[in-house]
């Protein structure tokens, strides 16, 4: 059994494979070639502190695994005299057969990579249509933590948004990412935006990446057609968005088995839902009416975090290999 650390995991990880990763994850639940269920979650003695589980297994052949990834989300944890991340995540990588334990793979960069690629799969397949060539389009990002952070590098990869703006409650911090990320790119597209409403005016295409118990954002600012990625979990996954604005939509999910159990109170007022992003994927489903809002309710899967360990596993062993043929190379030749 291995132990490949966060430093190594990052080395290894780009975005079109980890992308990739995403996006065949997402086909094959639809195509019923996963099992997974919804993540438990266990409170920790002060109830602020969590710890998930979240098993799968995903049939492929590029990506197929059997993992389980653990996850710990301590809030306190950036304030900490020496910081850590608020969010540590684990993989258990298995072998198939036997059930041995292949690799741990350290999973808290996965997680936020993994899940900004979500949301980039998602925005790609259910709004890909409505992407205009050139930079005219804007993009409106709620919460500058983690994920914040790293939607905002995964759009800049992946799109081509002439202004990207930041909301987030802490001004301070929100101002920070703006300037930090302008300062990445060589760029001033990155805006700080201190009001909720003027941050939604006009954006094409939403994230919101926070922890708020409330709205962030309501239907009334949204502009007809636009399309939002909600991925902030709180208490529930589905506090982010006001229920006018998932009334008026068309809201997509990334797993079934998972919305049944998370995604429960919107259930239980009624909710519909149009369909999983895979049968977007695999061409079954779309938005026909172009005015219509669309909402990509990121739930997070397991299936994600085994196709991203196999992956990361794979790469991590084959360089392994090439270095100890290298040295031997070496060793003969002197
Ligand atoms: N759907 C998925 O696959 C995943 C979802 N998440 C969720 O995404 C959210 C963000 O995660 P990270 O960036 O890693 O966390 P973080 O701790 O780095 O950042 C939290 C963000 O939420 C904001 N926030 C917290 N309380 C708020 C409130 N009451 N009102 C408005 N904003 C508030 C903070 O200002 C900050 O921007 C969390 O809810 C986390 O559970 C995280 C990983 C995967
Ligand atoms: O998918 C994940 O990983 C997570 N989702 C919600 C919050 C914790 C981590």
């Amino acid at each position: 059994m291995i132990y490949i650390n966060e430093t190594e995991v990052l080395k290894l990880l780009t975005w079109d494979e980890t992308f990739h990763a995403v996006e065949v994850s997402m086909r094959r639940v639809s195509e019923g070639r996963v099992d997974q269920i919804a993540r438990s979650k266990i409170k920790i003695l002060n109830r602020d502190k969590l710890l998930f589980t979240m098993p799968g297994y995903l049939d492929d052949t590029q990506y197929g695994a059997m993992g389980c990834k653990l996850i710990t989300v301590f809030p306190n944890n950036s304030r900490l005299p020496k910081p850590l991340p608020n969010l540590i995540a684990n993989i258990f990588y298995m072998d198939e057969e036997t059930g041995v334990i292949k690799a741990i793979v350290a999973g808290t960069e996965i997680t936020k990579w993994r899940t900004a690629a979500a949301s980039a799969v998602a925005t790609k397949h259910i709004y890909g249509k409505k992407l205009k060539p050139g930079s005219s389009q804007i993009l409106a990002i709620f919460g500058s933590g983690e994920q914040g952070r790293i939607h905002a590098h995964c759009f800049k990869y992946f799109f081509n948004f002439g202004e990207i703006r930041i909301w987030n409650r802490t001004v301070s911090n929100g101002q920070a990412l703006a300037r930090e990320l302008n300062e990445t790119y060589k760029t001033d597209i990155f805006k700080f935006v201190r009001d909720r409403k003027e941050c939604v005016d006009g954006a094409d295409v939403i994230i919101t990446v926070t922890s708020s118990p409330e709205p962030v954002v309501l239907a009334d600012w949204v502009k007809p057609g636009a399309h939002i990625n909600a991925v902030g979990a709180s208490n529930t996954h589905f506090s982010e968005l006001d229920k006018k604005l998932y009334d008026c939509s068309d809201v997509f999910i990334d797993y079934w088995n998972g919305a049944k159990v998370e995604l429960k109170g919107l259930i239980d007022e009624g909710m519909k839902f149009k369909g999983e992003v895979g049968e977007v994927i695999k061409g079954n489903l779309m938005t026909v009416d172009e005015r219509k809002i669309t909402i990509f309710q990121g739930l997070g899967m397991a299936v994600e975090d085994c196709a991203m360990a196999r992956m990361i596993y794979d790469k991590f062993m084959n360089n392994q290999s090439n270095q100890k043929s290298s040295s031997t190379q070496l060793t003969k030749s002197i």
